[in-house]
């Protein structure tokens, strides 16, 4: 499929929160955190909620692209950590920007989300009954997550990030093949914001919310065992070899992950970015943070072969292959 990024932006909210923020208030250290996660510091917001963050890409994305609210035909969000049940996140940014041509709705993959999106975008824009849709993850992870539980509340952060996708019929951008499996009997090895059926009428219980919970080890061994196999299976569709991918922009949950898939899959750790330093896990904005920095960065440039993969919450993987 033709389709080009005419567009591509990142937005963090202002406030760092280092892993020594974090030893004060919680029983953890930064020694443990860098060791097992790779994790330095994550970007916490003040106030800004995922709509907010959202706005911020969704605007920058439209400065870049020249391209007026008004000539977006389709926004969606991924997120796992939206402002509502309803209005969706993605529905508020419509709003806000004013893109009243466009329709919107929300994506539910958590951190796959943003590869589930694409390959919403990508058949919107096939089929013709889009010529330019705005895909953004956004996450507020701070508002979800149990801020007590140290095993969960060091690894996350907030951050959003996007492109602006549209058909480029005679350029030699493509989207050339994708990969998406769900495991939905592994559910509830990662959860957030469950919501009981009442048991009884009327309702005499007040709604308690469900922060985010794991089970680490299985999603961990979820994740080391399911992205190599969903990279190799995209790429056998693209009719390419691994090796001829030149960056695998992975969903920064964990460095120990990553440097395990690269090593499964015998690639250099070179093609496989890292910045879950700086940002921790940004869920479904990971893979849209990090694929911006290194277009920014010029690392990312016309003919790269990318692999965007996002694993997590479903449970779910998902693999893109782009040819930039
Ligand atoms: O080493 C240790 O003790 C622990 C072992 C467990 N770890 C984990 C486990 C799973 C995740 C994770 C989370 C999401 C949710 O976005 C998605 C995908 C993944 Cl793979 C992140 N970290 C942290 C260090």
């Amino acid at each position: 499929k033709k389709i080009k990024f005419r567009a591509s932006s990142h937005y963090v909210p202002e406030k760092i929160v280092t892993n020594d923020d974090l030893a004060q208030i919680m029983d953890t250290s930064d020694e443990w955190i860098q060791k097992r996660t790779g994790i330095k510091q994550r970007h916490i917001s003040q106030g800004e909620n995922t709509a907010d963050l959202s706005v911020k890409v969704a605007l920058d994305l439209l400065a870049k692209s020249g391209l007026s609210a008004k000539e977006i035909d389709l926004i969606i969000v991924a997120t796992m950590s939206p402002e509502a049940y309803t209005p969706s996140t993605a529905a508020l940014v419509q709003g806000e920007i004013g893109a009243s041509k466009a329709f919107a709705f929300d994506i539910s993959a958590a951190c796959s989300g943003y590869i589930y999106a694409l390959e919403m975008a990508s058949a919107y824009l096939a089929s013709g009954q889009a010529k330019r849709v705005m895909v953004l993850g956004g996450e507020v992870l701070s508002k979800i997550i149990d801020w007590q539980d140290r095993a969960t509340a060091v690894l996350f952060g907030d951050g959003a990030g996007g492109a602006i996708l549209e058909i480029d019929s005679d350029g030699t951008s493509a989207f050339l093949a994708s990969d998406l499996a769900t495991y939905g009997q592994d559910g509830q090895s990662l959860t957030a914001g469950i919501t009981p059926a009442l048991t009884s009428f009327p309702a005499n219980g007040e709604h308690k919310f469900s922060s985010f919970a794991m089970d680490g080890h299985a999603v961990y061994s979820f994740a080391t065992r399911e992205v190599p196999k969903s990279i190799q299976r995209a790429c056998d569709k693209a009719q390419l070899a691994v090796s001829d991918i030149d960056y695998f922009v992975l969903h920064q949950a964990n460095a120990r992950i990553i440097k395990s898939v690269a090593k499964k899959m015998q690639l250099p750790i070179e093609k496989f970015p890292i910045n879950i330093d700086r940002y921790g896990n940004t869920s479904a904005a990971s893979e849209p943070i990090l694929f911006d920095e290194l277009v920014q960065a010029g690392k990312i440039k016309p003919g790269s072969l990318v692999a965007l993969s996002g694993f997590g919450g479903g449970l779910t993987v998902g693999t893109q292959i782009i040819r930039y």
